[in-house]
Parts: C-alpha cells; sequence; structure tokens
C-alpha cells in the first residue's frame, strides 16, 4: 500500500505509539467462564457502564477520549488520508450491525436501523460491494436491514447470503452447503459454514429458552457439558452458544473477499466498521499484511486492532455519507477523462 507524505502507511501501520496508557475500560482479555464471569463482563461490556457517564457530544471533548484519538484517529477527521489509500482502487466495505448501524438499546428485537442510515447504506451498495457482518442470524439482521443490494454474513459469519447475479457471488468453495432463499421477491444466495450444528442448537435453546436469565446464566454451562462441540461466548449483555468451528468475522471477511474476487490488496481497499469485540477478529485480518483498514465505533477509550475510530452510529452515518459523495465525485471525473479521450480519437479519425 503507498505511503504519505507524513510517512505513515495507509493500512497496518496507523499514527505513530503512544505512551503506553491505562487499562482500558473494556480489556480484550477472555474472562473466565462461569456464571459470575460472565454476569461481570456483561455488566463491564454494557454502554451503561463506563466509567464517565456523559452524552456522546461531550464524550469527544473529554480529555481522556481525545488522548485516546491520537491513537485511534477520527475516520472523519482522516477521512482524505483513507480515501487517498483506496485511490486507484476498489473499495470494499465490510459493516457491522448493533452499535454500529443501529444505536445499542436495551431490547435486541428494538435494534431498529433508522431509513436515513438505510438510504446512506442503499447508496453505499450501489458504488461499492458491501456487506453486514453481524452476531444476529442472516433473517434477523435482514429484517432490521431489508436491502437486497448486499452481501449478509449473519451468525458471526458462519451463514452468508448475497444478491443472484451480482459480480461474484458467495460460492461454496470448501464443499459446504450452498443454497437460495427468496427474500423480497429476488433470489439470494447462501453459504453456512456449520449448518451441520444447527439442529444441535435448536437443542440446546429448547433446554434453555423457558428459564429465567439468571437461571440461563447459571445453568447454561451444566447445560453445554453434554455439548463438547459447543462453546459459549458472551457480548453485551448476549450469552451465545457456537459451534467449535474455526471461523469468525473475519474469516467471513476472508471468505466474502476471495468469492467476490476482491482478494487482491493491490486493487481492492476493504474497510470494516464494528463496534464489539466479535468484529476484532475483522480488524485483525485487515491489519495483517496491511491488506485494509479497520474503523472502531466507541465512545469510551479501549484497545483495538482498528486503525482509525468513529464515536457513534451518527457519526458512522456521517463517514458512509462522505464516502458515497467521494465515490460519485470520484466516477464522475472517469467519465469526464473518458469521454475527452473518446473526443480525442474523434478528433484524430476526423483528421
Ligand atoms: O455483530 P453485531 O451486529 O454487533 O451483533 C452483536 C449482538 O447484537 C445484539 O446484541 C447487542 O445489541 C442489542 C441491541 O442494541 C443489545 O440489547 C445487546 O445488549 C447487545 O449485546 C444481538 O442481540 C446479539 O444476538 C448479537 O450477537
Amino acid at each position: 500500500m503507498g505511503s504519505h507524505a507524513n510517512g505513515s502507511t495507509c493500512a497496518g501501520d496507523g499514527p505513530p505509539p503512544m505512551e503506553k496508557r491505562k487499562e482500558p475500560a473494556f480489556p480484550l482479555k477472555t474472562m473466565p467462564l462461569h456464571a459470575n464471569g460472565w454476569l461481570n463482563d456483561m455488566k463491564l461490556s454494557s454502554p451503561t457502564a463506563v466509567p464517565v457517564n456523559i452524552g456522546s457530544n461531550s464524550v469527544a471533548f473529554d480529555p481522556i477520549y481525545r488522548a485516546w484519538t491520537q491513537k485511534y484517529p477520527s475516520a472523519l477527521n482522516a477521512f482524505e488520508r483513507i480515501v487517498a489509500c483506496g485511490k486507484g482502487k476498489k473499495i470494499a466495505l465490510f459493516l457491522d450491525y448493533d452499535g454500529t448501524l443501529s444505536p445499542i438499546v436495551d431490547e435486541p428485537d428494538n435494534a431498529v436501523m433508522s431509513d436515513q442510515m438505510r438510504e446512506v447504506v442503499r447508496s453505499a451498495a450501489l458504488h461499492l460491494p458491501t456487506a453486514i457482518i453481524s452476531g444476529r442470524s442472516c433473517d434477523k439482521v435482514f429484517d432490521f436491514v431489508r436491502l437486497t443490494e448486499l452481501y449478509y454474513a449473519g451468525s458471526h459469519g458462519m451463514d452468508i447470503m448475497g444478491p443472484v447475479g451480482k459480480t461474484g457471488s458467495v460460492t461454496d468453495h470448501r464443499s459446504r452447503g450452498t443454497n437460495s432463499s427468496k427474500k423480497q421477491d429476488k433470489e439470494m444466495q447462501i453459504f453456512q459454514a456449520a449448518s451441520e450444528f444447527l439442529p444441535m442448537i435448536d437443542e440446546v435453546f429448547g433446554l434453555l429458552v423457558d428459564k429465567d436469565w439468571a437461571l440461563v446464566a447459571r445453568c447454561t454451562d451444566d447445560v453445554l457439558k453434554a455439548y463438547p462441540r459447543l462453546r459459549l461466548s458472551h457480548g453485551r449483555k448476549v450469552l451465545e452458544v457456537r459451534p467449535m468451528v474455526d471461523w469468525n468475522k473475519g474469516k467471513a471477511v476472508e471468505f466474502l473477499l476471495d468469492s467476490l474476487g476482491l482478494a487482491d490488496s493491490d486493487e481492492v481497499l476493504p474497510i470494516y466498521i464494528g463496534d464489539d469485540r466479535t468484529d476484532e477478529d475483522a480488524f485483525k485480518v485487515l491489519r495483517g499484511n496491511k491488506r485494509g483498514l479497520g474503523i472502531l465505533v466507541s465512545s469510551v477509550p479501549k484497545e483495538s486492532q482498528a486503525l482509525y475510530s468513529l464515536l457513534d452510529p451518527p457519526e458512522v452515518m456521517d463517514f458512509l455519507k462522505r464516502l458515497v459523495k467521494w465515490k460519485e465525485e470520484e466516477e464522475a471525473q472517469r467519465i469526464t477523462v473518458k469521454q475527452l479521450l473518446v473526443s480525442v480519437d474523434d478528433f484524430r479519425v476526423n483528421l
């Protein structure tokens, strides 16, 4: 990737290292897998548990947050630097859903995306290959987003679907099942990395679903003892039972880049925007070999493999709007140059 006048490279290096700072608010270590560990971890991960509980606008002026943005510069402030990295390349866009495209709310079923955000994502998808990579199931995330122009990787990338007939497709290179489904009268192609686990996960869900939350937290471990091929993971107020397969959001990004013919880092700049610890796998993949850029959405300082930051979903929307505008201007320029070349050729023919 090319380098800049200030010496920093496009992907992988980021700004110069800062002095070692205090322990981050959300340490990236794994908590012990027993009920108290999860509960403590989930409390810590809750947005209401930030050390200074201030509104998102004032967070940007908080000295600790500002010091943190020296290490993870705002993607809005660094916009020109970011698009300079994508000059002459195709930008591929990967977006997390909860906390990135929709605000974090108490009730997961209420995490709707605003119409404005939907329109911006749609415009982005018209110009750039765009995928949503979520911890939710593909169906759930599709119900919120309702755009057939995109690729979706649900269940942390284990369930991938995309529009049939787009350039490139979610073809299964690993002899696992692909099939198709109808979404809003459009055929979508599907790839599921761990489909064999679906009946097992349904069974465990059935054993846990009728219990109350505290009881679920206490007995999930017990239930899972009988299922050594399943493991427990946890996010913000969420316990998830996952198959033990070597698959995560990072692998899903690699899979999509390969499947869509976007794996050549000389020609493609992947940008991933996400807020959660599960997004770190994707940031890491992009940071490796200086392949692309991760943007962490966070209103509290935390350590990350991302290179840039955005405060909250409204800032994500501003960033996407600017990206779309930049792309439209770039395409318009390309058309003008092409027209100019055509007229020069006409002129030559007429001579
Ligand atoms: O990968 P994501 O798209 O970020 O999904 C991660 C989890 O998101 C949801 O939970 C989170 O958002 C909820 C709504 O704002 C919030 O109530 C919850 O506390 C958060 O953890 C979703 O419910 C999970 O299944 C996803 O894994």
